[in-house]
């Protein structure tokens, strides 16, 4: 055994899991597994087969996971930089997987950061619906902001909020919530050994004290028909099936969603989540006595797991161990009669607009039945904000449309003052490079609309409403609720600054940008040495036939767009047989 498991831990384990206990203490002296998840947002799946540099092996529960070897350097190629793919732990991929997330669906990552599940469901979406990522911890806020941007994703929110003061804005409002807990991290001992030394018995109940919170939190925000899914990477029953048997006691508008077992899966154990509630209560049972029973025919029939909990073992699979839960609060139509006329025309109107967009999301659902979103419209409540709204957004006509009678509203704006205030806290009001902000210009709209005149193509057609915080220009998904009184890390799609004499682009809007859409580009393949000189920030020397200008009409001179085999990597600026560097310092090669 390579590890110094805490004795307690390897206890609770052997009363878990029984007979299998040999085999899962023998996992943690296998190999450690590497995976990464190549970003449909900017490559289809037989695109990356080709430009792969490294064998992988597909990960069985993951239609864009794969295992990639401890020798490669994954993270050490410009393809990382330019967002294709994201390292995640293969087991980590599942969560998502079983969220069922449709290109159009109001999507909730509550506990995000740094960001690996928050790229997925943006992938999922493919740009149409929206995702607002968020994590209490600041500081963990700059890494999902930066994960977010550096995977190109247009039609993101980043918020840095404890649950509680998400509720008053986006209550029954989600079609989609990931809760991907705080845990005690008991799954994660061989990949990270600090964490051996950072558990403690009572880290468990405190992990669970959070969790209850949180969870109770995140349901309050799912729309009826709305699914949620919850995670962990801990094998705690505490923190698991308990936490699931609560939510589920407390709400009885909630229900399991069955879910099919994919390779190596196996159905939760609902009889420990009812122990561990049942000591609560003060009964007899409690996980002194859990022991390890077959998973009941009931619960694991036909490959499927009826109680809506999985369990990844790290000695069943190749992963390093998680367990997720599905569950659904129920149409309107089944809780409340009155409102179900109202609920049959939103299903409509969704399943019309997911026919819209049907084939673009790739792998395969593993959740049994998907539920056409049902938006609860809380007419008073909304059409108040929606009064505001209208006021406080900017009135932009090119590269963004601005909104409909549910339209997004300024955030920060004129009645968005606290917004703005915490969103400097936070960091959406600093300047690009670090340094302070800058100074206001009279139409930050206008300095966007002339930027992107002149070097964008297609940019009229983006869906969303420009908003502003400052100098700051952000591109933001249509039909946001109002954000005021909420810490907003990033408003949306972060455009650029705005200037009194010029608009200067931001490193995220290069990052979703495709190359199609410059006007001025310079290319070159992943092995041509530029490439990483590039990525270190050193200005280029470049012929201006090495560019690939739109039309004869664009100058050589200007804001350039640099791409490896076509995928961008940042910003320069061309003139006169120069490509000044405009990567930012954090996005360099180091
Ligand atoms: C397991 S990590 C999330 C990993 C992330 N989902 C990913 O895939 O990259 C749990 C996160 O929950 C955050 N967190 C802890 N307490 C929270 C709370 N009360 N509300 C929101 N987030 C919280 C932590 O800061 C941490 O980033």
């Amino acid at each position: 055994m390579k590890y110094d498991l805490p004795t307690v831990f390897v206890e609770q384990m052997k009363r878990l899991l029984d007979g299998q206990f040999d085999e899962f203490m023998s996992s943690y002296d296998a190999p450690r597994l590497y995976g990464l998840r190549s970003n449909s947002l900017k490559v289809g799946q037989e695109q990356w087969a080709k430009l792969s540099p490294w064998q992988l092996r597909p990960i069985p529960w993951c239609g864009t996971g794969s295992y990639y070897d401890g020798e490669d350097r994954p993270g050490k190629h410009p393809y990382y930089h330019a967002g294709l793919y994201y390292i995640q732990e293969p087991s980590a991929m599942a969560p998502v997987e079983l969220l069922d997330v449709q290109p159009g669906h109001r999507v909730l990552d509550l506990c995000a950061a740094p960001g690996g599940k928050s790229t997925q469901i943006a992938a999922k979406l493919q740009g149409a619906g929206m995702l607002v990522s968020n994590d209490n911890a600041a500081e963990r806020t700059k890494a999902l902001a930066k994960n977010i941007e550096l995977a190109g994703v247009r039609n993101a929110v980043v918020l840095n909020e404890e649950p509680a003061s998400l509720v008053p804005a986006f209550t029954g409002w989600f079609d989609r919530i990931l809760v991907d807990a705080p845990c005690s991290g008991e799954g994660m001992f061989r990949k990270d050994e600090s964490m051996i030394a950072a558990w403690e018995r009572h880290s468990v109940e405190r992990c669970s004290l959070m969790q209850r919170d949180i969870l109770r939190d995140a349901a309050a925000m799912l729309a009826p028909g709305g699914v949620l899914v919850y995670s962990t990477c801990t094998f705690s029953p505490v923190e698991n099936e308990a936490q699931i048997a609560a939510i589920l006691a407390a709400d009885d508008e909630l229900e399991a969603v069955p879910v099919r077992l994919a390779t190596g899966f196996v159905s939760g154990r609902p009889e420990w989540g009812q122990a561990a509630v049942d000591r609560e209560d003060g009964a007899q049972q409690g996980e002194q006595q859990l022991h390890a029973a077959a998973a009941t025919k009931e619960d694991e029939a036909d490959g499927w797991a009826a109680c809506g909990m999985v369990r990844l073992w790290p000695h069943l699979l190749d992963g390093e161990g998680h367990f997720a839960a599905v569950i659904r609060r129920r149409p309107a139509e089944i809780v409340d009669g009155a409102t179900k006329a109202v609920q049959k025309a939103d299903a409509a109107a969704a399943m019309a607009s997911r026919d819209d967009t049907a084939g673009r999301n790739g792998s395969g659902a593993i959740l049994a039945a998907s539920e056409a979103p049902q938006h609860r419209e809380s007419g008073g409540k909304r059409g108040g904000r929606n009064g505001r709204e209208a006021d406080t957004r900017l009135q932009a006509s090119r590269g963004g449309k601005t909104s409909g009678s549910n339209g997004a509203r300024a955030a920060g704006g004129a009645s968005g003052k606290r917004g703005e205030a915490s969103a400097s806290r936070t960091g959406a009001g600093k300047g690009r490079r670090g340094g302070s902000p800058a100074a206001a210009p009279v139409d930050p709209a206008a300095s966007w609309r002339g930027f992107a005149d002149e070097h964008l193509i297609g940019a009229d057609n983006w869906p969303g409403t420009i908003v502003a915080f400052g100098a700051r220009v952000y591109l933001q998904p249509s039909g946001l609720p109002s954000l005021d009184g909420l810490r907003v890390v990033r408003a949306g799609w972060y455009l650029g600054d705005a200037g009194t004499h010029r608009f200067e682009p931001s490193q995220a809007l290069a990052m979703g940008l495709q190359a199609s859409e410059m006007n001025r580009v310079w290319q070159a393949s992943a092995n041509d040495p530029s490439i990483l000189r590039y990525l270190k920030g050193e200005t280029l020397h470049l012929e201006p036939e090495q560019l690939t200008l739109v039309d004869s009409d664009t100058p050589a001179k200007g804001y350039t767009l640099v791409c490896v085999d076509g995928y961008p990597l940042g910003w320069g600026k061309y003139a006169t047989g120069m490509l000044k560097n405009e990567l930012p310092a954090g996005w360099r090669w180091v």
